[in-house]
This record gives structure tokens, sequence and C-alpha cells, in this order.
């Protein structure tokens, strides 16, 4: 058995190299001649899964190590018989600390109390119900906007996305989708982005084409002074320079990027390979995760004082990762030595260590 992997996945040999031959690749230079002698494939969001790249292939196993597929091409593997696995939730509580972070980045910054502030989550899945946890846990009052989970009698109270729009933050969590019933494909778009409230907040860590981006630089300009805080990218990634520059916060698609999100994602996929072979896992997730210490949750939040934003830095800090996109963004433009692609790459393959501070259960 041979396995081809992403080499941004940590513990990949550990877990897969009892069972097979584990060549580690560059998500984005997988090709379809390395999976000729290969029976099964991991990868991370960066590797596009479709028929160009298995055709000809013996590739019996997928599996990506996130929680988003739009970079599957789940018909091809269906009609071809190849077991798929993914990892949902796995990185969901990183994205929810990192919304945390930037919502109180932004709450210092321009002034804002976060108890007189209502927050719009749109897509109440895995990530916005923890988001939705997080802010329970602060008692900042939030909405929910989810028609999929609506129409299927999920309990919870949703409102219509013009509800969301008069929020003082709204925070996206929905996959990206082109077609079917609820596309969300520029769901953020000219029309939503000109109701919303003047010096709002819109994050969105979710997939970079969900917010028309061309749409977001113009109204970054706006008198509306609608701040951004972005992770994801349209055409990701090689991003708009110029939106970078409008931006509150900008960052390389690391909202995820927690050492037990990324240990998750890889056991996720270990289970699943055990499964699909008919094999017992010999290692537990426990085993696997670190231990890190835990923020005190302040019994109330001072916000306009950037209390909170202080007490989570030693934890979290959104601004730092923002500074250093930045910086080396810079360099591309006034030296232009690497492009912006590689420099997106590297500063995500050389993340530093981050670990996931709030207990949730
Ligand atoms: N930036 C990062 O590092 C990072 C990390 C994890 C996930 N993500 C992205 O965030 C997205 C959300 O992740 P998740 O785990 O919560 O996914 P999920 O599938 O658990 O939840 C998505 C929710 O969106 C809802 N939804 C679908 N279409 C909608 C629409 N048109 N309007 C409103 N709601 C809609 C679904 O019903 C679902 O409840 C993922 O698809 C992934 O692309 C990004
Ligand atoms: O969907 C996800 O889980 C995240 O977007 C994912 O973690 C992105 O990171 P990548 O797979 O590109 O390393």
């Amino acid at each position: 058995m041979k396995i081809i992997a992403d080499e941004n996945m940590p513990l990949v040999k550990e877990l897969f190299e009892p069972f097979a031959e584990v060549e580690l690749l560059a998500g984005r230079n997988i090709t379809t001649a390395h999976l000729t002698d290969a029976d099964a494939l991991l990868v991370r969001s960066v590797t596009q899964v479709n028929s160009s790249l298995l055709q000809g292939s013996n590739i019996k196993f997928v599996g990506s190590a996130t929680i988003g597929t739009d970079h599957i091409d789940h018909q091809y593997l269906d009609h071809n018989g190849i077991q798929f696995a993914y990892a949902p939730g796995c990185n969901a509580q990183a994205v929810a600390e990192y919304v945390l972070s930037g919502v109180a980045y932004w709450a210092q910054h321009r002034q804002k109390d976060l108890a007189e502030c209502r927050v719009g989550i749109i897509g109440a899945g895995n990530v916005g119900s923890k988001v939705a946890q997080v802010l329970e846990l602060l008692g900042i009052n939030y909405l929910l906007n989810d028609p999929p989970l609506e129409s299927q009698g999920d309990s919870r109270s949703f409102v219509p996305l013009a509800a969301i729009q008069q929020c003082d933050i709204v925070t996206c969590h929905v996959p990206l989708a082109k077609d079917g019933q609820y596309p969300t494909y520029h769901l953020i778009n000219e029309e939503f982005l000109s109701g919303m409230l003047k010096g709002s907040l819109l994050i969105n860590s979710s997939r970079g084409a969900v917010l028309d981006n061309e749409v977001a630089l113009q109204a970054s300009k706006s008198e509306q002074s609608i701040d951004f805080i972005l992770d994801v990218w349209e055409n990701e990634p090689e991003l708009n320079l110029e939106l970078l520059n409008e931006t509150l916060i900008a960052t390389p698609h690391i909202a995820g990027y927690s050492q037990e999100g990324k240990i998750r994602g890889t056991y996720q996929l270990y289970q699943a390979f055990c499964q699909w072979q008919g094999i017992e896992p010999k290692v537990t997730l426990k085993e696997l995760l670190p231990q890190a210490p835990k923020w005190n949750v302040p019994a109330q939040i001072d916000s306009q004082s950037g209390m909170l934003y202080q007490s989570l830095q030693p934890f979290y800090d959104i601004k730092q990762d923002d500074s250093h996109m930045r910086q080396v963004m810079s360099t591309v433009i006034r030296e232009g030595g690497a492009t912006i692609t590689e420099e997106f790459d590297s500063l995500r393959k050389n993340y530093p260590q981050r670990l996931e501070f709030l207990e949730l259960g």
C-alpha cells in the first residue's frame, strides 16, 4: 500500500506508516504522475481532487483533513467507487477563537462596547455553532441565519439575511456552493453590503468567494465605513493586494490553524482509513492532543477599554498574524521578489504553533 499525502499534515507519517509507505508532497504540486502507483491520497484544501488529477490512477481512498470540501469533485469519486473521508468540525474551535480575537480587537480599535453589539452569524453548522457558544459565554447577543438547517427543522431560532444585515458584526460560516438550493457564491454582494450598518464589521473566514471581493473593496472605501476582517480571499492564493490594504485585519487562511485542529484533521482521516481497511485504530486522539493553558473567561466584558483584547493576547492575537502578513506582502510589492502565491503559501506552511485556549466542551 502506498499513500501520497500533503506535507502540511501533522503526524501523517506516525499514524499511517504502520500500514503503508507514505510519501509527502507539497499540496499544490501533487500531479497525476505522483499517483500512478499510489492507493490512497490524503490532501488539504489546496489540492484540486478531480478527474484530471485522478484519471488513470489507482487511487481507492481520498481523505481531506479539512472541514470545507469545495476542492473535491464528489461526483467523480462516487462514480469511480473511490472512498472519501473528510474532517467535519476538526478546526471549528480554532475558527471560533479567531473570530473572538478579531471581534475583541475591533471593539478596542473602534471603541465599541460589545455588550451593546449584536453579532449576525451566517451558517450555523460546526463553526457557526462554536462561535455562538463563545458569544454566549461572554454574554454577547447574536442572531443565526441558516435556511438549510431551518428547513430541516433545527430547533434553534433563525432570522432572514435582512435581519443579519442590521447587526453590528456579521460573520460568515457557510460552505462555498455555486449552485443548488442554497448557493453561497457572492452571498455577500453589493445589495448585502450596502444595507449593512454604518461602521459595522464583516468577518469572512469561510471561503473567499462567499464575499464578492471587488464589491468589498468598493465598500471599504465608501462612507459606510465597514471594517473587514478577512482570512479567506477570492482567487486565493492570488489575493487582491489593494483589498488587503483596505482591511482592518488580513490573514492568510489560518483561522482554523490551531495545533489541535490540524491534529484532529489527520486523526479523523486515520479513523476513516482504519475503518475502510477493517483495522482497529492503535492510537487515541487524546494521546496526540497537546495540553494547553486555558483562558479565564471574564465575569464582565469591558471591551471598550481593550481589556478583553488584552486578556486574550497571551493566548491568541489576531493582530500578530495580520502584521506578519502585511509585512510579507509589502515586500512582494516593493521588491518584486517572490510572488503573492509563494508568500501566501509560505506564511501558511510556516505558521507558528497556536494552541486552543477555550474550554467549550
Ligand atoms: N478559514 C479557515 O481556516 C476555515 C476553517 C474551517 C472551516 N472553514 C470554512 O468554513 C465553512 C463552514 O464550516 P463548518 O464546519 O461550519 O461547515 P458546516 O457544514 O458544519 O456548516 C455550514 C452551515 O452553513 C449552512 N448553509 C449552507 N448554505 C447556506 C446559505 N446559503 N445561507 C446560510 N447558511 C447556509 C449549512 O446549512 C450549515 O449548517 C466551511 O465550509 C469551510 O469552507 C474555513
Ligand atoms: O476547510 C477547512 O478545514 C480549512 O479551510 C482548512 O483548514 C484550510 O487549510 P488547508 O487545508 O488549506 O491547510
